[in-house]
């Protein structure tokens, strides 16, 4: 019989705990003795992601864009050439935070056609308290991809509910079960799940694939978990293909214009010539317009010689010293919709003259 290799999609909206899940899975498995892949996909033009990520896991990176539009059609070669070059036991494909499962699943499924992997599942990790505050609006470009997130994972991980009160964690429970009434809900701070889900998913689990299919089915078909769904069946919450045959697939990639729900979604990279000064950072992303909901960088500070991975979600901020082994920029990444990408860099060289001026 030929070995497949196991993959796993992990969605989830920007900031959401993806990596955090990514780093913990990665681990679990090699200290299982298995070795794990990770095919990264970021919007900006750099991968920082990545640093958190072990050197010794190998790692293929898609970048400035997101897989499922501009860059789908690479992804299949990336997952094959991945496979081909590092043989791993396991792949875990990491999305934009901007982006609509559906395709990914779609471009999983293709290339599936073509190679020996096979689709596991797709796991949504979302940030419980970016999720409520677009609940109690009620509408919005980005609510909708939270939804459609939701929608189409086979597992959902509800995130950063260490954020949020109890009340209000019951609230979303309701309203995910809702949107997805099938998918095993897990509520999590730091994503702390247990890993041992990864054997039940992968089906290595004796006990549990006796009695549980595997959630992803990949026979030239793909599935969202919600049973409603069947092969001909295209709904308002999930309009796309994924539930049809790969041929049909492409015909309607062919005949309709694709709504991309992350089409509103803007990144602005900058890269700073010099240090700056760690409290005039701060207090600069401390103000950052709320249409900024998402940053991250490497940043070199003037009153400090360590170098620091900085990450931004949902106005918390967070600093990590790092001691990458090779050169890195100092650059600074931020995701938001509809926000002065001009007034963003303007202020950040403002923080570099300032540093100028006072050396
Ligand atoms: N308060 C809180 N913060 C969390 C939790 N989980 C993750 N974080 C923090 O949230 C930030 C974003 O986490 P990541 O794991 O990088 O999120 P991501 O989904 O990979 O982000 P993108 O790749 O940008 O979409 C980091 O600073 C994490 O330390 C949580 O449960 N609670």
């Amino acid at each position: 019989m030929i070995k497949t290799v196991p993959v796993h999609i992990l969605s989830g909206f920007l900031g959401s705990g993806k990596t955090t899940l990514l780093t913990q899975a990665l681990d679990y498995y090699r200290l299982s003795g298995k070795k794990p892949a990770v095919l990264m996909n970021e919007l900006g033009d750099v991968n920082l992601d990545g640093m958190l990520v072990d050197d010794e896991v190998p790692m293929t990176e898609m970048l400035s864009g997101c897989i499922c539009c501009t860059i789908r059609g690479d992804l299949g070669m990336e997952l094959r050439e991945l496979i081909r070059d590092h043989t791993p036991d396991v792949i875990f494909v990491e999305c934009t935070g901007a982006a609509n499962p559906i395709e990914i699943l779609d471009g999983v499924t293709d290339a599936s056609l073509l190679t020996e992997m096979e689709l596991k599942s797709l796991i949504t990790v979302v940030d419980a308290a970016q999720l409520l505050e677009r609940h109690s609006k009620g509408h919005g470009k980005t609510y909708k991809l939270m939804q459609d997130q939701i929608r189409c994972a086979s597992e959902l991980i509800l995130n950063k509910t260490d954020l949020i009160s109890s009340a209000d964690l019951l609230t979303l429970e309701q309203a995910i079960r809702e949107w997805n009434p099938t998918a095993p809900m897990t509520a999590t701070i730091r994503c702390q799940v247990d890993l041992g889900m990864f054997d039940r998913l992968d089906g290595t689990d004796e006990k549990m694939t006796a009695a549980t299919p595997a959630p992803i089915e990949h026979d030239n078909h793909t599935s969202c978990s919600d049973p409603s769904h069947d092969h001909n069946h295209h709904d308002e919450s999930c309009s796309h293909t994924a539930h049809t045959h790969i041929d049909e697939q492409v015909h309607e990639h062919e005949e309709h214009a694709h709504h991309h729900s992350h089409d509103h979604v803007m990144v602005y990279t900058h890269y700073f010539q010099q240090s700056i000064d760690s409290e005039q950072f701060e207090n600069l992303v401390s103000k950052l317009p709320a249409e900024i909901y998402r940053a991250k960088g490497i940043l070199r500070f003037s009153d400090t010689s360590s170098l620091f991975l900085f990450q931004y979600a949902y106005r918390e901020m967070d600093f990590v010293k790092i001691t990458p082994k090779e050169e890195v920029p100092s650059v600074a990444v931020f995701i938001g919709e509809h926000f002065s990408k001009t007034k963003l860099a303007a202020d950040l060289a403002a923080l570099e003259n300032i540093a100028t001026t006072e050396s």
